[in-house]
This record gives C-alpha cells, structure tokens and sequence, in this order.
C-alpha cells in the first residue's frame, strides 16, 4: 500500500529535497506551496503524515501547523529556526516532531523518521499503569506516531495480556502499582521474554531508592522519569524499537540462505530437530524428502553461472510456495530440503509428486534463458529421531532416483 504524504513548503528547492526524501523512503508525495494550496489538497486526498513548513506566506506564524492537526494528519514541522517562541507555539500543538533546518542532518532525521511512521503501525506497545489518566496519556503519545497499543491495571494483568497477545514488542511499566509492581513485573518478563523479543521501559514518579538502577537489574532495557519531556519519551522509545528490528534482520539474515532467501541449513536444522524431539515423545513417524535438480552442472557449463543462480532462484520460490505449510530448506548447491511435520504419508508424496511434475512442465518459466530442468526427490518416512539419521535414509532413495533415470520420485 502506498501512503500518501502531504509536504507544505513554499522554497521549491527544499520542497524537492523531501519529496525525494518520502519518495526514497515509499510514500507519494504532494507539495503545497502555501496554506490555501494545503488546504485544498486538504479536501481532496487522505494523507498519512505531512511535514509542514512553520512560514509559509499565507501562514507566517505557524497557522500551518493547527491545520494538518485538525483534519488528523500527523505532523513533522520544518522550522528555519527555532526560536523560544517557536518553539512555545509548536510545543502547543500534538505534533509528531520538529526538526530545524539546519544541516543536512536535518533531512537525514527526516528520512529516518518518515520511514520509522510506517513500520510503528505494526508495533504492539503494552502500557501498565494503575492510573487510567497515565495510560491514557501514554497511549495518546503511541498512537501519535501510530503504534498499536494495549492496555494493564498491573503486573498481574500485564502478564495475562502478553500471554494472549504474543505480539507485543515492547512493554511501557510504570513501578508502583498493587499486587504485582513494576520491577517484578521485570524480572517476571525476562524469565518468559529474552531481551531481544521484548523492550521493557520502566517509568516512575520517585527516585529516591535508586529505582532506575533497580528497573534495569531487574531486566528493563530503559527507564523513564515522569513527568517525562515527549521528546525524551519517543527517542527513547524508537531506539528500543530500532534495537529489536536490528536484532530480527541479524537473526533472519543467519537464518537465511543468501542467494534464494529460502531457510539455510543451519535453520533447518534447528526447527526439524525440535520438532523430532516432539514427534519422538509423541512416539509419532516423521517424513522428509531431499530434493535435487537434475544434471544442474550441465546448466552451469551450457548457460553459466548467473543462469544456474536465477534457475535455483525461481525454483525456490516456486518452492517456498507449493510447501508453504512444511519446513524448507536449501541445504547448499543444488541440493534442497523438505520437512514434513505432522501430515499424512500419502499427502506428502502426493504433494511431492505434483510438484515435480509441475517444475518438468513450467521450469523454462524459471529464466530468462527458458532453461527446462527436471527434479529427482528421495523420500523417507519412519520412526527415524536423528535428523542425520533421516538425511541418510531420504539421500540412499535420491541416489536411487539419480541411478535409476532421474526426473522421478523414490520413496
Ligand atoms: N550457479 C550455481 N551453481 C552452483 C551453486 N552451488 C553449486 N553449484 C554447482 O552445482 C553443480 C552440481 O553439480 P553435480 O554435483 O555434479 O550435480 P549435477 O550436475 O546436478 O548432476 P546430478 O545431481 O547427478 O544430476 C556444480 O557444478 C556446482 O559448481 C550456486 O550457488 N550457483
């Protein structure tokens, strides 16, 4: 979905400058040079943020910026400076942030902020607080830069929200609360919770028992004083939120093949061997094929390399897509894998069996170069809990498979 911003500017220059900047970043842009412009495009479009200008030649006190807020935009006002008053006037109003025009700092900050607003929507915030108006306040400020929110009385409360809303990423407590307070809700969090699932910021009115200190040994990535500053707040909320993204692309981009995005071997091997643990004390059989493409050298040496890559590329996708309720793996070369974790014997080959049949039939689809290839695929099901073990069974049927013909299923 394309999101649609509004950038009120009347320096054409700078205008262009952030167009480009939201365009960078996903959204489309429009421009007003003055307020009745904005105005207007006010009445046309649904804009989901807009970055306002705080002079504008029909605006030139801020009149902009109680504007977009009316009609419910959220808003980025760009000031050219940012004097006492200025900044009276721009604190009045529920804005998402401001940013002076400085440097060109200023329009990396903007940047960074355009394209966070998107990526907030999918973020669960759990606020704790027995104060109503504090949650409500707290809640007012995430959904200001459009994160998704819930809400607990208590510790105690807040521990049965996050067992029912195993979404939630980062978890706002404030300390003195009845029954359960916020540090042991703390140490209650990281005994279920690594750090790298869920941020903890702890908030407190009272100082005096070294309570920060305190939130953070108890397992709190960050503390707040109240009354908090916004800005204060929402830095150190995003750099928490940025810490828990950076840690999922590390642990995806480890788990994940390079070339054909598919699970590598070392992911495969982690979620098929819990799932053998399972199957085996459930005393259940389990299933796998090993999947390879047939005579690949000969794609290599006839097309090259950057052929045989796109031809692995197309057939993983293809891949991820006909076993997407299954365990996939590519395991290296042209060698792929597949998990079968609760379904039925003859479901699997089945599955199997169409799958290469359609890559015989629709292979050329794969390249540019139209390359047609087919598949040889060893299957083995049995009470078999060393995934080695099953490895071995599935690769003796592929070895049969190459040596009797290829291009065919052995099981
Ligand atoms: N393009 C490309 N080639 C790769 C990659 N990894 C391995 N290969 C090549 O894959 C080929 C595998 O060849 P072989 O093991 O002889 O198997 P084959 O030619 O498919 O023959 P059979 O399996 O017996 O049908 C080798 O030429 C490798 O260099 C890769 O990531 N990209």
């Amino acid at each position: 979905m394309t999101r649609r911003i509004l950038i009120i500017e009347d320096t054409p220059t700078i205008a262009r400058v952030q167009k480009h900047i939201a365009q960078k970043v996903g959204y489309e842009a429009d421009i007003a040079g003055s307020l009745a412009e904005a105005k207007e495009l006010i009445s046309k479009h649904s804009y989901f943020c807009a970055v306002v200008d705080f002079i504008l030649p029909d605006a030139p006190t801020g009149e902009a910026v109680p504007c977009t807020i009316a009609a419910d935009i959220p808003t980025i006002v760009m000031t050219g400076n940012l004097d006492e008053t200025t900044r009276n006037i721009v604190e009045k109003h529920p804005i998402i942030d401001y940013i002076t025009k400085e440097n060109k700092q200023a329009y990396q900050y903007l940047e960074k902020q355009l394209a966070r607003l998107p990526r907030n929507e999918q973020i669960l915030v759990l606020v704790v607080d027995d104060s109503a108006a504090t949650r409500h306040h707290i809640c007012n400020l995430l959904t200001r830069h459009k994160y998704q929110t819930l809400e607990a009385v208590d510790g105690i409360d807040a521990l049965k929200v996050l067992a029912e809303n195993p979404s939630i990423a980062v978890i706002i407590t404030d300390n003195e609360m009845p029954n359960m307070n916020g540090d042991e809700l703390c140490v209650e969090i990281r005994r279920l919770y690594s750090n790298d699932e869920k941020a903890v910021i702890g908030i407190s009115a009272y100082d005096t028992l070294h309570l920060s200190t305190r939130f953070l040994k108890s397992g709190a990535d960050d503390y707040l004083r109240k009354p908090f500053n916004n800005e204060e707040f929402y830095c150190r909320l995003s750099q928490n939120v940025d810490m828990l993204e950076n840690i999922k692309t590390i642990r995806l981009q480890a788990n994940t093949d390079y070339l054909t995005k598919l699970p590598n071997r070392r992911y495969f091997f982690g979620e098929a061997n819990s799932h053998l643990k399972a199957a085996k004390l459930a005393n259940t059989s389990v299933s796998l094929a090993m999947i390879d493409i047939d005579h690949f050298k000969s794609i290599n040496d006839n097309y090259g390399h950057d052929a045989g890559d796109e031809v692995l590329k197309g057939l993983s996708q293809c891949m991820a897509k006909y076993f997407e309720e299954n365990l996939v793996g590519r395991f290296g070369g042209e060698e792929f894998a597949v998990y079968f974790a609760d379904q039925d014997t003859n479901e699997s080959l089945q599955r199997l069996e169409k799958f290469r049949l359609f890559v015989e039939k629709h292979s050329p689809e794969f390249s540019k170069d139209r390359i047609k290839f087919t598949l040889s695929i060893g299957f083995h099901n049995g009470p078999v809990y060393s995934l080695d073990e099953l490895i071995k069974q599935a690769d003796l049927k592929l070895y049969q498979a190459k040596e009797s013909g290829r291009n065919k299923l052995v099981n």
